[in-house]
């Protein structure tokens, strides 16, 4: 029998990008008092199959139990354990334009339990200003900034055409999980887990879907 942290680290990415879907279901759960849910209810509100969703939890050593199913609040904070909530994970946002402002002062960050702990631009014009409670800082100290307050996830928002010197930059400064806005493709050495966020890519893909359905 594998330890729950061996299957961790053999779940699907497929599997953990459907992590925070069942996580905000089971804490609309457990919102309204529900102590208990089955894999076909939890499913439902998860959008995927009962099997799917036996199967990715599966991977955290989330079994159920049969005829009685999950404890919510249990299974709320093992998923959520999963996804980092019990660290205090420290995010720095790079590029403080008007996507770095919006992300800077995004709720939503805090309440899943990250801490922007750093802004940092290359203009002249925004350094020094405040954002959200921070001062933004001068990209040149990244290096130093990472190290010294433990950032260990980055935000990219700055131009496409600048983007990749900054993710060099911010690879060079020891950081392995990056989430980039900008509408490019980004080279990442093996070992940096790198997700990308094209607004426009999925503005794209639903546009295809309308004409389909247009078309039909
Ligand atoms: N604005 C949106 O709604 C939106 C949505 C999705 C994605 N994006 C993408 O996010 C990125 C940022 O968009 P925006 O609208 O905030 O742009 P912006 O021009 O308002 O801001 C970009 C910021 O990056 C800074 N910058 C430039 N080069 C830098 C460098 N080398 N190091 C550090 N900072 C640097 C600039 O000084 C500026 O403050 C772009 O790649 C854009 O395509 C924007």
């Amino acid at each position: 029998m594998e330890r729950p942290e061996e299957l961790a680290r053999e779940m699907p990415s497929a599997s953990i990008e459907r992590l925070p879907t069942y996580l905000r279901a089971l804490g609309d759960l457990a919102a309204r008092g529900v102590v208990g849910t089955s894999s076909t209810e939890l499913a439902d509100l998860a959008g995927v199959r009962p099997a799917q969703l036996r199967k990715d939890l599966s991977y955290l050593g989330s079994l159920g139990t049969r005829g009685v199913g999950y404890d919510v609040v249990r299974l709320r904070d093992q998923v959520g354990a999963a996804l980092g909530d019990a660290q205090e994970l420290r995010v720095a946002i790079v590029g403080v334009g008007n996507l770095g402002h919006a992300l800077a002062n995004y709720s939503g960050l805090v309440a899943r339990g990250f801490t922007v702990a750093a802004l940092l631009d290359a203009s002249a014009a925004v350094v020094g200003q405040t954002v959200a409670g921070l001062v933004v800082e001068d990209v040149a100290g990244l290096h130093g900034i990472v190290q010294a307050r433990g950032v260990s996830i980055v935000v990219i928002a700055v131009p496409g055409d600048r983007a990749q010197e900054v993710c060099d930059a911010v690879v060079a400064a020891g950081v392995r999980e990056i989430l980039s806005f900008a509408p490019c493709a980004l080279q990442v050495p093996p070992g940096v887990e790198l997700r990308s966020v094209d607004v426009g890519s999925e503005l794209q893909i639903l546009a295809f879907h309308s004409r389909v359905r247009q078309e039909r």
